[in-house]
């Protein structure tokens, strides 16, 4: 428990003045009046730097009614905010004056950490989305932060406390003893702080507590855990309100604070650069935020099954895969072949902080492709179920099937995808040239395919996911705009349990295919160009090839090409793939269905699933509905605006 001081005793004995006052508003902890600077002219600084708010852009972040932007924007908050936002940069552009946010976005990221806690902007809100932790401080009398014993993990010796996002060393300002010094300003005063300044008011000290938020905060492309020390008034929940308490309970809305993470690390992911991305980008969002992390490494190529497999479930609530998308889909089979699997899926959300070459989990979850901001998103999110898909084929089927949480494809996209690997140091560009040639070529993946539909027409389609959108937006938000029926609905998904039954196949394969499935017409399956099924909407940061997948409609979105469209009509379809309007095309099908089964009819090829090479064997799949627990930004996948189209 994170206790206040015990006495009422007052702050107003506190000589030194400079601390900014806060307090709670609903969006955020908005400063109400400066501390005086005797920082040597920190103040100064900011109104020099007062007119260049400098954000960058990246397509993920486009979160129009995200957790980790404020709504009522008095000052131009949102520099605190998410500062990728294209919303947020409309928004700065027509409601705020450039000064304000040049002021905070520039000149908080140039200098150091202690210059946080000097003067910031009057009504500047610092957002309950970007919001790690808050703590009572050590104050004069001899009070100390009950809650700070953090959650150090004795196995691994990782300490909760803040280090340098960039080395991964603890901050100079941290003393020997492990004490944190709160910026350069201590309570004690001997900071050479002015106290008869002005701006030293002193009378309403009474309602005032000292309190250190650390908060995630833009710098570059990325966001980086700063800590800040206000004094916050109590009149802004009750006097006798525990604000450290209602900060966390505000800042967690909905998500679970100190998550206890298996973090599971492919040295070789993202040409060997994911162990550094999630030392010096996620770790330190982590750690801030207190959550415990065990690190593991893979060893040999699908070891992440055999972790998953072997892992002590009552040890953690979540995996994360510091890595490209084939770890998660390791994981997620490794849990399947265990005996308690049943435990294991509703014990565990499996999550991705992406570190790879392919991030297509984290696009689509996070609704971003940057580890930082990624590593965000994962101690905010809800957790959320999800459909996985189950794979047969004759060589494996009687041991295990496979499940599979992305897509599977064949034709085309698979030989690109897999089949040119061999040029993998080109980075991404070696997928589109691989579609290219194939496409150019007019190559064909002659195949059987029958399927049983969910959504059969593109009318029928938009129905499907009308419904199951709305249906869960107005569970949300507008049928619950009370909080505490919220909450029950979100926990009303994750407290959906999964039974061994659950695990059951409708269609096994060994009962060959169903009557009511339907075999697609030869003449479309003889000349086939691209066979792609999906269930999340993005499969690479730029590709949206599934703009009407969603998290658990119990459906599988599947698209598939005629080789013999003209390119002159295949090309524009493929440059449609960023925006998702390629479904729409006429020359593409767009269907939803329940299970399917492909018989290749090739000599020579081969499955993709997940990504990961798959026999060219007949494969047979079908939805398994809402059997894995992972973490979603906002409880939903990042927008298509799959509706508008
Ligand atoms: N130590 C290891 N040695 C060899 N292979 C490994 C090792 N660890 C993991 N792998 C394999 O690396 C593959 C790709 O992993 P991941 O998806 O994390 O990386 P990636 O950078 O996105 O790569 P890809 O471009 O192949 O998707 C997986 O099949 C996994 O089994």
């Amino acid at each position: 428990m994170n206790l206040p001081p015990s006495s009422p005793r007052t702050l107003s004995s506190i000589k030194d003045r400079s601390f900014n006052r806060a307090t709670l508003t609903d969006d955020g902890i908005m400063i109400t009046s400066q501390g005086h600077s005797t920082s040597g002219g920190r103040g100064d600084l900011q109104s020099k730097h007062f007119h260049g708010c400098n954000h960058s852009v990246s397509s993920f972040q486009s979160t129009p009614s995200s957790c980790f932007e404020t709504t009522s924007l008095i000052s131009c908050v949102t520099c605190l905010s998410d500062n990728n936002s294209v919303e947020h940069r409309n928004r700065r552009h027509s409601n705020h004056s450039t000064d304000t946010a040049g002021l905070l976005n520039e000149d908080l990221e140039e200098i150091p950490y202690s210059s946080v806690n000097g003067k910031l902007m009057v009504n500047t809100v610092i957002p309950y989305g970007r919001i790690l932790y808050a703590k009572y401080l050590e104050n004069p009398y001899g009070y100390r932060d009950s809650s700070s014993n953090g959650s150090a993990n004795e196995e691994t010796g990782i300490s909760p406390q803040l280090e340098d996002p960039a080395t991964g060393n603890p901050p100079a300002s941290q003393t020997k003893s492990g004490d944190d010094v709160v910026g350069a300003q201590t309570l004690n005063g001997d900071d050479n702080r002015d106290s008869s300044a002005p701006g030293a008011d002193v009378e309403d000290d009474d309602n005032y507590q000292l309190i250190e938020i650390t908060f995630a905060k833009p710098r570059r492309h990325d966001v980086v855990p700063k800590r800040l020390t206000l004094l916050i008034s109590h009149y802004s929940t009750s006097p006798e309100t525990n604000v450290v308490e209602e900060i966390m309970g505000r800042s967690y809305k909905n998500a679970k604070s100190n998550r206890s993470i298996l973090v599971i690390i492919n040295p070789h992911g993202g040409q060997g650069k994911a162990k550094k991305l999630f030392m010096t980008k996620c770790r330190p969002i982590l750690l801030a935020s207190r959550c415990s992390i065990e690190i593991a490494y893979t060893k040999y190529g699908r070891h992440a099954i055999d972790i998953a497999r072997e892992v002590d479930i009552s040890k953690y609530d979540t995996i994360a895969c510091a890595s490209g998308d084939g770890i998660p889909y390791e994981v997620i089979n490794g849990l399947y072949q265990r005996t308690d699997r049943a435990a294991a899926f509703n014990t565990l959300s499996i999550t991705q902080l992406p570190c790879g070459s392919g991030n297509a989990m984290s696009v689509s979850c996070h609704w971003t492709s940057n580890p930082s901001y990624a590593a965000l998103s994962l101690v905010k999110s809800v957790e959320s179920r999800i459909d996985l898909m189950c794979c047969s084929q004759p060589s494996y089927f009687e041991e295990f099937p496979r499940l599979s949480f992305l897509s599977q494809c064949y034709g085309v996209i698979a030989e690109s995808d897999i089949n040119t690997e061999f040029i993998r140091w080109l980075g991404p560009t070696r997928f589109e040239l691989g579609v290219a040639f194939n496409v150019i070529q007019r190559k064909k993946y002659p195949c059987d395919v029958w399927v049983k539909y969910a959504a059969k027409t593109k009318d029928d389609l938009k129905v499907h996911y009308l419904e199951h959108k709305r249906k869960r937006r107005r569970e949300l938000e507008e049928e619950y705009d009370d909080n505490s029926q919220l909450e029950e609905v979100i926990s009303r998904d994750s407290d959906f349990v999964t039974t061994e039954d659950d695990f059951k196949l409708k269609f096994p394969y060994d009962h060959g295919v169903p009557g009511d499935w339907e075999k697609l017409d030869s003449s479309l399956t003889d000349n086939l160009g691209i066979f792609y099924t999906g269930k999340m909407p993005y499969m690479a940061a730029d590709a949206k090839f599934f703009p009407a997948a969603l998290p658990n409609d119990g459906a599988i979105d599947l698209m598939m090409t005629d080789a013999r469209t003209p390119v002159t009509r295949i090309a524009p379809i493929l440059l449609a793939l960023d925006k998702g309007t390629h479904v729409l095309q006429p020359e593409v099908i767009h269907t939803k269905i329940l299970a399917y089964k492909i018989v290749p009819k090739v000599q020579s090829s081969l499955f993709s699933v997940d990504g990961e090479r798959f026999p060219l064997e007949p494969l047979q799949v079908e939805v398994l509905p809402k059997i894995c627990k992972t973490l979603l930004r906002n409880g939903t996948y990042v927008d298509t605006e799959f509706e508008t189209m």
